[in-house]
Protein backbone atom coordinates (compact mmCIF):
# COMPACT_ATOMS: atom_id res chain seq x y z
CA UNK A 1 0.00 0.00 0.00
CA UNK A 2 1.64 3.13 -0.79
CA UNK A 3 0.76 6.38 -1.89
CA UNK A 4 2.71 9.56 -4.08
CA UNK A 5 1.72 12.77 -5.34
CA UNK A 6 2.85 16.21 -5.52
CA UNK A 7 0.44 17.54 -2.79
CA UNK A 8 -0.86 16.73 0.73
CA UNK A 9 -4.41 17.62 -1.14
CA UNK A 10 -5.08 18.21 -4.51
CA UNK A 11 -8.64 19.22 -4.01
CA UNK A 12 -7.39 22.29 -1.97
CA UNK A 13 -5.63 24.98 -3.35
CA UNK A 14 -5.51 27.74 -0.61
CA UNK A 15 -1.89 26.92 -0.17
CA UNK A 16 0.56 26.54 -3.34
CA UNK A 17 2.51 23.19 -2.45
CA UNK A 18 5.88 22.64 -3.46
CA UNK A 19 6.72 19.19 -2.75
CA UNK A 20 6.81 15.52 -4.40
CA UNK A 21 6.48 12.68 -1.91
CA UNK A 22 5.65 8.78 -1.36
CA UNK A 23 4.51 7.17 1.17
CA UNK A 24 4.47 3.39 2.37
CA UNK A 25 3.05 1.36 5.04
CA UNK A 26 5.76 -0.38 6.87
CA UNK A 27 3.68 -1.73 9.81
CA UNK A 28 1.47 -4.02 10.75
CA UNK A 29 2.43 -5.36 7.12
CA UNK A 30 5.44 -4.40 5.53
CA UNK A 31 4.81 -3.07 1.96
CA UNK A 32 7.62 -1.60 -0.32
CA UNK A 33 8.60 -0.64 -4.09
CA UNK A 34 10.04 -2.58 -6.70
CA UNK A 35 12.57 -0.35 -7.52
CA UNK A 36 15.37 1.12 -6.97
CA UNK A 37 16.35 -2.79 -6.19
CA UNK A 38 17.83 -2.28 -2.46
CA UNK A 39 14.63 0.16 -1.14
CA UNK A 40 13.21 -2.69 0.39
CA UNK A 41 15.67 -4.05 2.11
CA UNK A 42 16.92 -0.91 3.34
CA UNK A 43 13.32 0.50 4.55
CA UNK A 44 12.76 -2.72 6.27
CA UNK A 45 15.80 -2.26 8.53
CA UNK A 46 15.58 1.25 8.60
CA UNK A 47 12.01 1.03 9.66
CA UNK A 48 12.52 -1.86 12.30
CA UNK A 49 14.80 0.25 14.03
CA UNK A 50 13.01 3.68 14.32
CA UNK A 51 10.18 1.84 15.26
CA UNK A 52 12.15 0.78 18.26
CA UNK A 53 12.92 4.06 18.96
CA UNK A 54 9.48 5.24 18.83
CA UNK A 55 8.92 2.27 21.11
CA UNK A 56 11.15 3.24 23.66
CA UNK A 57 9.80 6.76 23.52
CA UNK A 58 6.30 5.19 24.38
CA UNK A 59 7.93 3.71 27.41
CA UNK A 60 9.65 7.37 28.71
CA UNK A 61 6.39 8.64 28.78
CA UNK A 62 4.38 6.46 30.14
CA UNK A 63 6.92 6.17 32.80
CA UNK A 64 7.05 9.74 32.97
CA UNK A 65 3.44 9.63 33.77
CA UNK A 66 3.20 6.53 36.71
CA UNK A 67 2.22 3.95 34.30
CA UNK A 68 3.62 1.04 33.66
CA UNK A 69 6.43 1.22 31.15
CA UNK A 70 4.49 -0.74 28.22
CA UNK A 71 1.21 1.69 28.99
CA UNK A 72 0.79 2.64 25.81
CA UNK A 73 1.93 0.26 23.97
CA UNK A 74 -0.71 -2.39 25.39
CA UNK A 75 -3.48 0.29 25.57
CA UNK A 76 -2.59 1.35 21.85
CA UNK A 77 -1.97 -1.85 20.78
CA UNK A 78 1.45 -1.16 18.97
CA UNK A 79 2.21 -4.34 18.35
CA UNK A 80 -0.67 -4.01 15.39
CA UNK A 81 -0.14 -0.21 15.27
CA UNK A 82 0.36 1.70 11.89
CA UNK A 83 4.16 2.60 10.81
CA UNK A 84 4.10 4.80 7.81
CA UNK A 85 7.43 5.51 5.86
CA UNK A 86 7.38 9.11 4.24
CA UNK A 87 9.62 11.16 1.87
CA UNK A 88 9.42 14.44 1.10
CA UNK A 89 11.16 15.85 -1.34
CA UNK A 90 10.80 20.17 -1.68
CA UNK A 91 13.10 21.10 -4.89
CA UNK A 92 14.65 24.81 -4.45
CA UNK A 93 11.17 27.24 -4.91
CA UNK A 94 12.28 30.24 -7.10
CA UNK A 95 9.67 32.37 -4.58
CA UNK A 96 9.76 30.26 -1.37
CA UNK A 97 7.96 33.40 0.16
CA UNK A 98 4.40 32.22 -2.23
CA UNK A 99 4.58 28.41 -1.27
CA UNK A 100 4.83 26.15 1.07
CA UNK A 101 6.04 22.62 1.59
CA UNK A 102 3.16 21.44 3.74
CA UNK A 103 0.81 23.52 5.23
CA UNK A 104 0.53 23.34 8.83
CA UNK A 105 -1.25 20.10 10.45
CA UNK A 106 -0.80 17.94 13.80
CA UNK A 107 0.33 14.36 13.06
CA UNK A 108 -3.14 11.68 13.70
CA UNK A 109 -0.96 8.91 15.17
CA UNK A 110 1.12 8.43 18.61
CA UNK A 111 4.65 9.80 17.59
CA UNK A 112 6.67 10.33 14.32
CA UNK A 113 10.41 10.70 13.73
CA UNK A 114 11.93 12.79 11.22
CA UNK A 115 15.02 12.94 9.40
CA UNK A 116 16.33 15.24 7.06
CA UNK A 117 19.15 16.33 4.42
CA UNK A 118 20.99 19.04 5.77
CA UNK A 119 18.42 21.95 4.87
CA UNK A 120 16.08 23.17 7.37
CA UNK A 121 12.62 23.94 6.81
CA UNK A 122 10.48 22.53 9.37
CA UNK A 123 8.39 24.91 11.58
CA UNK A 124 6.98 24.35 15.26
CA UNK A 125 4.55 26.51 16.24
CA UNK A 126 5.50 28.03 19.99
CA UNK A 127 3.19 30.78 21.41
CA UNK A 128 1.25 31.76 18.32
CA UNK A 129 4.56 32.14 16.64
CA UNK A 130 6.76 29.66 13.97
CA UNK A 131 9.85 28.67 15.08
CA UNK A 132 12.55 27.12 12.25
CA UNK A 133 13.30 23.96 14.28
CA UNK A 134 17.63 23.49 13.76
CA UNK A 135 18.41 20.30 12.41
CA UNK A 136 20.55 17.60 14.53
CA UNK A 137 22.93 16.49 12.65
CA UNK A 138 22.01 12.33 12.41
CA UNK A 139 19.52 12.90 14.55
CA UNK A 140 15.67 12.62 14.87
CA UNK A 141 12.95 15.17 15.35
CA UNK A 142 10.34 13.77 17.36
CA UNK A 143 7.21 15.11 17.08
CA UNK A 144 4.36 13.93 18.97
CA UNK A 145 1.13 13.64 17.51
CA UNK A 146 -2.81 13.67 18.26
CA UNK A 147 -3.09 10.36 19.78
CA UNK A 148 -0.63 10.85 22.59
CA UNK A 149 -2.57 14.26 23.23
CA UNK A 150 -5.67 12.07 23.74
CA UNK A 151 -4.42 9.44 25.71
CA UNK A 152 -2.63 11.37 27.97
CA UNK A 153 -5.62 14.14 28.62
CA UNK A 154 -3.30 16.98 26.98
CA UNK A 155 -0.55 16.55 29.28
CA UNK A 156 1.34 15.95 26.45
CA UNK A 157 0.61 18.08 23.36
CA UNK A 158 0.70 17.64 19.83
CA UNK A 159 2.82 19.93 17.93
CA UNK A 160 1.46 21.84 15.02
CA UNK A 161 4.00 21.96 12.43
CA UNK A 162 4.60 22.90 8.76
CA UNK A 163 7.36 22.71 5.96
CA UNK A 164 8.86 25.65 4.26
CA UNK A 165 10.71 25.89 1.58
CA UNK A 166 13.69 27.67 -0.12
CA UNK A 167 15.36 28.78 -3.03
CA UNK A 168 18.71 27.40 -2.22
CA UNK A 169 18.90 23.83 -2.47
CA UNK A 170 16.64 20.48 -2.43
CA UNK A 171 15.55 19.37 1.04
CA UNK A 172 14.64 15.89 1.47
CA UNK A 173 13.15 14.74 4.82
CA UNK A 174 11.62 11.16 6.01
CA UNK A 175 8.37 11.00 8.39
CA UNK A 176 8.07 7.85 9.80
CA UNK A 177 4.79 8.14 11.77
CA UNK A 178 3.79 5.68 14.57
CA UNK A 179 0.12 5.07 15.45
CA UNK A 180 -1.80 2.63 17.60
CA UNK A 181 -4.42 -0.24 15.71
CA UNK A 182 -6.59 1.42 13.04
CA UNK A 183 -9.20 -0.54 15.80
CA UNK A 184 -8.30 1.32 18.62
CA UNK A 185 -11.01 3.10 20.58
CA UNK A 186 -8.34 6.03 21.72
CA UNK A 187 -9.65 8.18 24.86
CA UNK A 188 -7.63 9.40 28.16
CA UNK A 189 -6.08 6.48 29.59
CA UNK A 190 -8.79 6.37 32.99
CA UNK A 191 -5.88 5.28 34.43
CA UNK A 192 -4.12 8.72 34.46
CA UNK A 193 -7.36 10.35 35.10
CA UNK A 194 -8.09 8.22 38.01
CA UNK A 195 -4.55 9.31 39.42
CA UNK A 196 -4.86 12.91 38.74
CA UNK A 197 -8.15 13.38 39.96
CA UNK A 198 -9.02 14.66 36.16
CA UNK A 199 -12.27 14.94 34.54
CA UNK A 200 -11.23 13.35 30.73
CA UNK A 201 -10.86 16.46 28.04
CA UNK A 202 -11.77 13.97 25.03
CA UNK A 203 -14.17 11.79 23.95
CA UNK A 204 -12.83 8.31 23.00
CA UNK A 205 -13.22 7.80 18.99
CA UNK A 206 -11.55 5.01 17.21
CA UNK A 207 -8.67 5.49 15.53
CA UNK A 208 -9.59 4.96 11.57
CA UNK A 209 -12.48 7.63 12.06
CA UNK A 210 -10.35 9.58 13.89
CA UNK A 211 -8.25 9.72 10.68
CA UNK A 212 -11.11 9.73 8.30
CA UNK A 213 -12.43 12.98 10.50
CA UNK A 214 -8.90 14.44 9.91
CA UNK A 215 -8.76 13.84 6.05
CA UNK A 216 -12.39 14.35 5.28
CA UNK A 217 -11.81 17.60 3.23
CA UNK A 218 -14.29 19.44 5.53
CA UNK A 219 -12.40 19.76 8.58
CA UNK A 220 -9.02 20.02 6.54
CA UNK A 221 -6.57 22.17 8.59
CA UNK A 222 -9.39 23.00 11.73
CA UNK A 223 -8.37 20.98 15.05
CA UNK A 224 -10.15 17.69 14.53
CA UNK A 225 -10.40 17.86 18.41
CA UNK A 226 -12.87 20.02 18.30
CA UNK A 227 -14.74 17.40 17.52
CA UNK A 228 -13.76 15.22 20.28
CA UNK A 229 -13.55 18.12 23.14
CA UNK A 230 -15.82 16.17 26.09
O1 LIG B 1 9.35 17.88 5.95
C1 LIG B 1 9.14 18.12 7.15
O2 LIG B 1 9.99 18.61 7.88
C2 LIG B 1 7.79 17.86 7.74
C3 LIG B 1 7.13 16.61 7.24
C4 LIG B 1 5.80 16.36 7.89
O3 LIG B 1 5.33 17.12 8.71
C5 LIG B 1 5.04 15.15 7.58
O4 LIG B 1 5.44 14.40 6.67
O5 LIG B 1 3.99 14.93 8.26
FE1 LIG C 1 3.75 16.21 9.88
Amino acid sequence: MFKYGTSYNLALDKFLLWRDFFKVRVHPEFYSLYKPGCFSEVSMEFSKRSREVALEITRAISESLGLEPNYIHDAMNMERGIQMLAANYYPPCPQPEHAIGIPHHTDHGLVTLLIQNKMNGLQVEHNGKWLTVDGPANGFFVNLADQMQILTNGKYKSVMHRATVNNKATRISIAIPHGPSVDTIVAPAPELLEKEGQAPKYLAMNYKEYIQLQQSEKNYMKSTFDHIRA
